[in-house]
């Protein structure tokens, strides 16, 4: 449509073996053709490879500039993005005629603004498998006990919604809302009843759940490697081996636990086709605006409409579950679960709540998307046109 006819890809797996940012300046790509990528979508995973890890803004826009990119498409999650827009920033800065354009994939859904990122729909159906098994598992014995571990370092949204969508969850613990293990109100109380009233229950942990908890206990227990550094426990296994001490030590219930841990197997299936429309959605109108000639956006869908974000609105904030809005509620309506507050965080919330009325910000943490869509519809002029 609009005669490009070369398109590169930074590939980790050819002679240099770097792949993500560092690789823009290992001089590895490969060309990427509409042969090249036409079943891509059928496959898990990426062709071009993945990384984590720090790299060098200056030695990328040295790349980009030497090799006459005039176009520059980044994909993943919220950090990619943040890396996106430190080279738009670069490019800006030495006045280049290159667009630099993110699209938000990411399974965790972390990524502000938007409505949901590539991959999160894909992860939410994925879960439900590990979610059944851990249903069926738990109905088949007394006092079976289901726990799956989803991933979700710093926000919720694959464990609420994976929970919200199966309806066989009785308990989702996230990393936005503390939860405690013992007492009146505590994860051990609740596990007791619904296993009195139902004799089974299951229970969804995101990986970044209960952090502070996990970290008291290493430490209590003292844990090491051979080196001597504190070995970090995985919050599934570690809240598996906690309720099963608990109920071994203080109660006549005898339970039966299965734990689960689907993280990377849902991570690598392919995208199912709601995922599959989007990134086409994604993919045709992030080129559309670097074609009209925008530059430093990401591309995305807020309130259903395709928009084109600018890079300061997508770093400057993480998209997390408010406990306070209603489809947290609903979570918890559904399953019964407690809210886990005490009388301390109920007080504290009320003191926020009162400072936040007297500043008159409605909500500083978490922008509201509405609000978002009417800048971003007219946001031309915040981006710059090259
Ligand atoms: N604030 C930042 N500035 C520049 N680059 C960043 C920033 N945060 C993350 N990155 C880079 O983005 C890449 C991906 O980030 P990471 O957090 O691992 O994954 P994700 O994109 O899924 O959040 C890494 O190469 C990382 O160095
Ligand atoms: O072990 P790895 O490969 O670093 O991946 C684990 C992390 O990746 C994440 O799933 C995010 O992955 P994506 O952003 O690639 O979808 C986090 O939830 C998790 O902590």
């Amino acid at each position: 449509m609009y005669g490009v006819n070369k398109v590169l890809g930074i590939d980790l797996f050819s002679s240099e073996s770097e792949g993500g940012y560092r690789g823009f300046y290992a001089r590895n790509t490969i060309t990427l053709t509409p042969k090249s990528v036409n079943d891509i979508h059928k496959r898990g995973g990426t062709i071009l490879g993945t990384s984590r890890g720090g790299h060098d803004t200056t030695k990328i826009v040295d790349s980009i500039q030497d090799r006459g990119i005039n176009q520059v498409y980044i994909i993943g999650g919220d950090g990619t993005q943040k890396g996106a827009s430190a080279i738009y920033e670069e490019v800006r800065r030495r006045g280049l005629k290159v667009v630099v354009a993110g699209i938000p994939k990411t399974i965790d859904n972390d990524i502000p603004v938007i409505d949901k990122s590539f991959g999160f729909d894909t992860a939410v159906e994925e879960a439900q498998r590990a979610i059944n098994a851990a249903h069926v598992e738990s109905e088949s014995i007394e006092n079976g006990i289901g726990v799956v571990k989803l991933m979700g370092r710093n926000s919720g949204y694959i464990a609420m919604y994976a929970t919200l969508a199966s309806r066989d969850v009785d308990c989702c613990l996230i990393p936005e809302s503390p939860f405690y293990l013992e007492g009146p109100g505590g994860l051990f109380q609740y596990i007791e009843k619904k296993l009195k009233e139902q004799g089974h229950m299951v229970i969804v942990v995101a990986e970044g759940a209960g952090q502070d908890l996990v970290s008291e206990s290493i430490q209590s227990m003292q844990k090491q490697d051979a080196s001597g550094n504190k070995l970090l426990q995985d919050v599934g296994l570690w809240i598996s081996q906690r309720i099963k001490d608990h109920f071994a030590k203080h109660s006549t219930m005898n339970i039966n636990l299965k734990y689960i841990d689907p993280t990377y197997m849902i991570r690598a299936i392919p995208s199912n086709a709601s995922d599959n429309v989007y990134c086409t959605l994604l993919a045709q109108s992030v080129i559309h605006g670097a074609m009209a000639g925008y530059t430093g956006y990401t591309s995305g869908l807020v309130n259903g409409r395709q928009t084109y974000i600018p890079f300061y609105r997508i770093t400057e904030t993480q998209h997390k579950v408010v406990i306070t809005d209603r489809m947290w509620a609903r979570l918890l309506s559904s399953t019964t679960q407690p809210t886990f507050w005490c009388a301390k965080d109920v007080i504290e919330d009320k003191r926020e709540e009162e400072l936040f009325d007297q500043s008159g910000d409605d909500d500083e943490q978490c922008p509201d998307a509405n609000s978002i869509a009417n800048e971003i519809i007219h946001i031309p002029n915040n981006s710059v046109k090259v």
